[in-house]
């Protein structure tokens, strides 16, 4: 039996599925061919001939089982080399498509799935809170950014409830709110009490405002007061007060609101936390903690009530020009003052803006600015997920974001160290004189 076919007909032969065919129809004889039948190229060892030396003339190459059987018409040694290169190559080649063939159908089915969730995302998304009409209480509602926040939901529609401690601020910022009004109904009350020291004072409180006003639809935790110092300088009172005012003061008022919520299956409960709350800094040891905090009672309370439709969203502000920022900058030591720089400073309507967007489109994160857009991306671990854009941000920035914070964190440590070295210069310089 001989048989040497031009390469045409090898062509027209050598579709894949037949090629396929015929390997699975030839077993062991590509793995084991009996030795004394391998066709050998004059110039190599063994050569890819060798292989194709056994297969059958359905595949269009040279078929003999003995070596003795096996005729080649006459050919040159180099036509003869590269065409036995190229039928190896071509009956082969088909596997080289498999890596492209697998991408393709991957990026199909990540298209698919990127698709399927912009679809489906308005019905995970929460249905915005209507702030007209509806009764929001702000506690630290008599300054800064809590004061803001009212203005922005009165200038809305809603009925206010301001809780703070000192009633000349509370009425002071009354009259200011109430030259926003949109109708004649709107009501801004106002109820003085510490949020942060016991807890039948704020549920009575609360009982008093829901009597006036009506169940609570959104409760804004905005009653907060920071302090900074080095780690062995702040007093260790500090750190229980800021616990109590930040942390307890935020715990109070939402439990005592969360029932009727929960009952008439509505309603927003906000945190204000702070970018300290995202990323522990110089001289926030007391601070930062107490804003920590804030994020993890947020995740876990969101976990408890989503399926009561009530909605919760933590804020994290940077730098804002409040009553609160200026008392805190007369102690900041330098090192914070140049790191929260970074951040720049923003307006407390600007970021009043924001927070009550987010809280009424029922947005877990709010953040402010660009970095805070990172930082909120960077930390958001297992935060829970409002929107799937957000979702898909996450997973695609996470990385970049990272590298971008490392230069952050690198430039942190030396404004530390520079800082350090200054001091010791001039403690030096101090002790010569
Ligand atoms: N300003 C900033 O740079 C940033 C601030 N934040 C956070 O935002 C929130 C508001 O800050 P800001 O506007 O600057 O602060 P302000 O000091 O300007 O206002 C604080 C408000 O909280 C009230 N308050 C404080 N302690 C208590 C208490 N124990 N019980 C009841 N009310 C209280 C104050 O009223 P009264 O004293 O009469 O009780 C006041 O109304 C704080 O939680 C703060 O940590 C977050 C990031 C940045
Ligand atoms: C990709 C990574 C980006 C990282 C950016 C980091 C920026 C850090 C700046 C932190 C500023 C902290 C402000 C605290 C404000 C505050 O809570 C007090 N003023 C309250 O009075």
């Amino acid at each position: 039996m001989q048989t040497a076919l031009s390469r045409g007909e090898r062509v027209q032969h050598g579709t894949l599925i037949r090629l396929l065919h015929i390997f699975d129809s030839l077993p062991n004889q590509r793995t084991t061919p009996p030795p004394t039948s391998v066709f050998r190229h004059p110039l190599s060892g063994p050569s890819p001939a060798s292989y194709l030396g056994y297969r059958t003339p359905e595949a269009g190459l040279l078929v003999s089982r003995r070596a003795n059987d096996c005729q080649i018409s006459p050919m040159s040694s180099e036509e003869g080399l590269s065409s036995t290169i190229t039928d190896w190559l071509f009956i082969n080649s088909w596997w080289l498509l498999l890596p492209f063939i697998m991408l393709l159908v991957i990026a199909a089915f990540i298209v698919a799935f990127v698709l399927l969730l912009y679809m489906i995302s308005p019905l995970i998304s929460p249905k915005p809170l209507k702030l007209n009409g509806a009764h929001v209480v702000v506690t630290g509602g008599s300054s800064g950014i809590g004061k803001c926040i009212a203005i922005e939901c009165y200038r809305q529609g809603a009925f206010i409830t301001l809780v703070a401690r000192n009633e000349a601020k509370l009425l002071q910022a009354k009259k200011e709110i109430e030259k926003f009004a949109i109708n004649d109904k709107q009501v801004v009350l106002c109820i003085s009490v510490d949020v942060s020291s016991d807890y039948s004072q704020v549920e009575s409180v609360i009982k008093q405002a829901q009597e006036k006003l009506g169940p609570v639809d959104m409760l804004v935790n905005c009653a907060g007061t920071s302090m900074s110092g080095k780690f062995e300088e702040v007093e260790v009172d500090c750190f229980k007060k800021l616990m109590e005012v930040n942390y307890l003061g935020s715990v109070y008022p939402t439990r005592a609101v969360i029932t009727t919520m929960k009952e008439r299956r509505m309603g927003r409960i906000m945190f204000v936390s702070s970018q300290a709350g995202q990323v522990g800094l110089f001289g926030y040891t007391a601070y930062s903690p107490s804003k920590f905090a804030l994020r993890g009672l947020a995740e876990s309370l969101q976990m408890e009530i989503k399926p009561y439709n009530i909605y919760v969203t933590v804020a994290y502000p940077p730098d804002t020009d409040t009553p609160g920022l200026a008392e805190e900058n007369k102690t900041k030591p330098l090192e914070t003052k140049l790191i929260s720089e970074t951040s720049g400073v923003c307006q407390p309507d600007q970021v009043a803006k924001i927070i009550v967007r987010d809280a009424v489109q029922g947005n877990f994160n709010s953040s402010v600015g660009p970095d805070g857009y990172m930082l909120s991306a960077l930390t958001c671990g297992m935060s829970p997920v409002t929107s799937i854009t957000e979702g898909l941000q996450q997973i695609i920035t996470m990385g970049l974001f990272r590298t971008i914070a490392l230069f952050y964190l690198g430039s942190f440590d030396s404004i530390v160290r520079r800082c350090m070295i200054q001091r010791e210069q001039s403690k030096a310089a101090d002790k010569r004189e």
